[in-house]
């Protein structure tokens, strides 16, 4: 949507197209300035839908070029609506050059239009023929829209095509998804009301990042990526804001996220997405050390009960002295250093305690523990665990739906058993179960069990992020609402200060404007809104 909020019903369609594109008349008249309209301006219904094709709405046309209005659909209306047919990139790319071609007709420069030189890193030289092909014939379908929008005003360069080309391969690098978190449910409810009610026990807060446009930031395409950021960016509207996470020591990089986490993604997703989307091999410094998240985050445990070394499922490590091969399926990853010995920990000596034994040069395929050597029957445990995961996530739908008894009940608690005897203690999967068993159990109002669940996955994401990570923070939102459905206060006041503190990490002074609900649950958390069960 134009202003970046959910569109509501009620939406304020673009006078020449007829797209509903604004949300009211003021951000219509933003986007395109002042609007004269005809006087039979109407939309006629036919019952329940709104027939566009007889939509009634016309004006006398939208101002001239302006450069206090932020005109973005205006040159594509009329045409093709690019943002329902042309990837975001692309739709990005043409707004761009449309903002250089009216930029250049105020200033009277109307003859020999080429494109923007934005000056920003581009990848096309390694691109694969297929998305060359791709970027040339987008080029062609926005030039010719242009071409119809700005008519006979203009006079293009010949090399006006191969800068479009250029320019959507800048975007493909350069451009940052502008996200906004929505709360889901719980949060939802929560910012409505302003308050909280434990009566309400199918409430568990949680949010979702949403992304809504796509942009580029002069400035903020100067970052390079970490999949261990300590820059962390969010936005208010069109604005981009960027803080720190940690301290940063003089002459270190800052680096923000692209989209892939440690903790979030295990390290060959990562440098796969990566490598697709931005066209680059990362080489921040998580993905080139070894990391405890790395090691268990998609494992499964080794046989012997007393071992809590990790087995993986697909990759394989060379071990050399002080650094490890990554492979998968005999192509190389990438190779990543021993951690300093003064920043090993307990966790990650057990987990891969080969790694770290001095001058062995050793194999460690798929399906072997890294630490004793021990061996599982790996396609079993694939099979069971993903059929016990996806019996939970009925369990987890069942409960959506109100339709959940006894049996459903004994059959997710035996998966969960299943999948802890097969994954590693801090693997993802198990953090993903114990999270869907709490919500289900919040839902169907067992919430005892809830609090114990998701305070186990709690557990496994701190050794998967770290505790200060933000999504640790969003799973402490859950569990407090568990604790005030419990009449806990206390215990759901101390919860909600370990998350509050990582939000004001995160966002600083703007946790409120970000995040309404977190105000709200602060509110109720200490003494304000609770209503009994
Ligand atoms: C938005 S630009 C970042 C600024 C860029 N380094 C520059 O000098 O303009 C994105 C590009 O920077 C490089 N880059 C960013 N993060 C990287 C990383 N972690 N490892 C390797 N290259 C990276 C890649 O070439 C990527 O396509």
């Amino acid at each position: 949507h134009y202003c970046f909020s959910e569109a509501p019903a009620d939406v304020v369609f673009c006078p020449l197209c007829t797209i509903p594109v604004y949300c009211s008349r003021k951000c219509q008249e933003q986007a395109v300035g002042g609007i004269s309209w005809n006087q039979d301006t109407y939309l006629k219904s036919n019952s329940n839908a709104v027939d566009l094709g007889i939509l009634s709405l016309t004006s006398t046309g939208c101002m001239a070029p302006n450069s206090k209005q932020i005109a973005e659909h205006r040159h594509e209306c009329g045409g093709a609506h690019w943002a329902a047919v042309l990837p975001a990139d692309i739709v990005l790319a043409g707004r761009l050059m449309a903002q250089y071609i009216d930029s250049r007709m105020l200033t009277g420069k109307s003859s020999a239009i080429s494109g923007p030189n934005l000056d920003l890193i581009q990848h096309y030289d390694v691109d694969s023929p297929t998305s060359k092909l791709e970027s040339h014939i987008y080029a062609i379908v926005l030039l010719l829209c242009l071409q119809k929008h700005y008519r006979s005003d203009l006079s293009w360069k010949e090399e006006t095509l191969s800068q479009l080309v250029l320019l959507i391969c800048q975007v493909k690098v350069n451009s940052i998804a502008i996200v906004c978190m929505k709360s889901m449910d719980g949060g939802q409810g929560l910012t409505e009301s302003k308050g909280y009610s434990a009566a309400d026990d199918a409430v568990m807060c949680s949010v979702e990042q949403v992304k809504v446009a796509q942009a580029i930031y002069m400035s903020g395409s100067l970052f390079n990526h970490s999949c261990r950021p300590n820059v962390h960016a969010y936005f208010h509207s069109r604005t981009l804001f960027l803080r720190s996470t940690t301290y940063i020591n003089s002459g270190s990089p800052v680096e923000l996220s692209y989209g892939p986490q440690a903790g979030e993604m295990n390290l060959v997703k990562r440098q796969k997405s990566l490598q697709e989307n931005y066209k680059f091999t990362c080489q921040c410094s998580s993905c080139s050390e070894l990391h405890l998240s790395d090691l268990v985050i998609d494992s499964f445990c080794c046989p012997q009960s007393s071992c809590l070394g990790a087995v993986s499922e697909s990759t394989c490590y060379k071990s050399e002295e002080n650094c490890v091969h990554v492979s998968v399926d005999e192509s190389d990853i990438c190779k990543l250093s021993l951690p300093h010995v003064s920043k090993v920990d307990e966790d990650i000596e057990k987990v891969g305690k080969l790694f770290f034994r001095n001058n062995v040069d050793l194999k460690i395929d798929p399906g072997y523990c890294m630490s004793c050597r021990s061996q599982i029957n790996l396609s079993s445990a694939v099979a069971t665990s993903e059929k016990a995961a996806s019996m939970i996530n009925r369990f987890k739908e069942l409960a959506v739906i109100d339709e959940i008894s006894e049996i459903p009940i004994t059959d997710a608690l035996r998966s969960l058993q299943q999948i802890k005897k097969l994954r590693h203690p801090y693997s993802k999967a198990l953090a993903q179960a114990e999270d869907a068993i709490a919500e289900a159990f919040a839902k169907i109002g067992d919430q005892e069990q809830a609090r114990k669940h998701c305070e186990a996955s709690i557990k496994i994401l701190e050794k998967l992020y770290h505790p200060k990570h933000i999504a640790i923070a969003h799973e402490l939102i859950k569990l407090v609402s568990i604790e005030l459905s419990l009449g806990d206060r206390a215990s759901a006041a101390a919860t909600f200060t370990q998350a509050e503190a990582i939000f004001s990490l995160y966002y600083g002074p703007d946790v409120q404007m970000i995040l309404p609900y977190v105000d709200a649950l602060k509110r109720t958390v200490s003494g304000g809104f609770i209503a009994a069960p």
